[in-house]
């Protein structure tokens, strides 16, 4: 675990602190004690915060116990930070990391920290792939977790990406640490929580233990394949781009499918579409402008938006 954060707090720019984003798990606090221990010798300041979502009893108390623990250790600053959840539009699930996403953007740009750390590991990746295999996702889905996204300018950073959940918890057991354990990961009300206490372990069981190491596996691989076609998406919307502020259908047509997909998903979201609504099936009927015109009335897309073709052109 001190290896893996070293390789991913060695070159990071500026001189602000790392952020441990920690929940009092097994996997966030194995995380915080590692970067007490890696920071201080690469002259990274470090510190920590703990977001309360205010759900279950205790949380307050057990929020106040992880930062009392991160100053015994030396990280600096250490926050607690309490975050609303009701009121927003999703499950509690949503809500609840929403806010907490929101809040951990809201301290590190306070701090101008050079990052947050997330205490993902190689099992949720893992989840996370079998997830979106589950759900017919593409290369983008099967991609996983990212080890380094930038929301706002703030670098959100998973340096455990690569390391088993079991040696977080060794870690926790090695240290003397009692970590909080989330009731919410073993209820089974959680698409996730099912897949990490029965589909993963059949799978394991069926397939041997390789098998959580290789969906992780292929989550980078489909990540570096993804980013490359990303990349060609972004020169070829800029290619197809008519004055009238839409798309040349012969251009599009001359783009091959995995291309043209991501350029019609890319437009949709310039479009206004709403990003969490935007299916599959709004692509594929964008796609079908394209490469089955029959002369179908426009695509109506989430958000309250239409794409229509026009005179050899897609219009919105
Ligand atoms: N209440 C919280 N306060 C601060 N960070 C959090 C909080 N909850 C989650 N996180 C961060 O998000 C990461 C993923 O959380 P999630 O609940 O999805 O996973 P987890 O596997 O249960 O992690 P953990 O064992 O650390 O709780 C955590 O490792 C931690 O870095």
């Amino acid at each position: 675990m001190r290896l893996a954060l070293r390789r991913v707090l060695t070159g990071l720019p500026g001189t602000g602190p790392v952020l441990v984003a920690c929940s009092g798990g097994a996997d966030s606090l194995a995380l915080a004690a590692a970067t007490a221990f890696v920071a201080p010798r690469l002259g990274r300041p470090a510190g920590l915060v703990t977001v309360d979502h205010g759900l279950q009893a205790g949380s307050a108390e057990r929020a106040e116990a992880v930062a009392g623990w991160a100053r015994a250790e030396g990280l600096d600053p250490v926050e607690v930070l309490p975050v609303r959840v009701d009121g927003r539009p999703g499950g509690p699930e949503a809500s609840a990391r929403e806010a907490r996403y929101e809040a951990l953007i809201a301290v590190a740009r306070r701090y101008d920290a050079a990052g947050v750390l997330l205490g993902h590991t190689r099992d949720d990746q893992a989840e996370t792939v079998l997830l979106a295999l589950a759900r017919g996702a593409g290369p983008r889905g099967l991609s996983g977790m990212p080890q380094r996204r930038d929301v706002t300018g703030v670098p959100l950073l998973r340096p455990l990406l690569d390391v088993p959940r079991a040696d977080t918890r060794a870690a926790c057991e090695a240290l003397g640490l009692d970590p909080w354990a989330d009731p919410h990961n073993a209820d089974p009300a959680y698409a996730r929580a099912r897949v990490r206490t029965g589909a993963l372990p059949a799978l394991v069981e069926a397939l041997g233990p390789a098998v959580v190491a290789n969906l992780a596996r292929t989550a980078g691989l489909l990540a570096a394949d993804n980013a490359a076609l990303d990349a060609l998406a972004d020169t070829a919307l800029a290619d197809v781009r008519t004055e009238a502020g839409g798309l040349s259908v012969a251009g599009l047509a001359g783009l091959p499918a995995a291309v043209r997909t991501r350029v019609l998903h890319a437009w949709a979201r310039e479009l206004g579409a709403t990003p969490a609504a935007l299916s599959h099936s709004h692509v594929a009927a964008l796609d079908a402008l394209v490469t089955a015109w029959h002369g179908q009335g426009p695509v109506h897309l989430p958000g309250n938006h239409r794409v229509r073709r026009q005179a050899g052109h897609l219009l919105p």
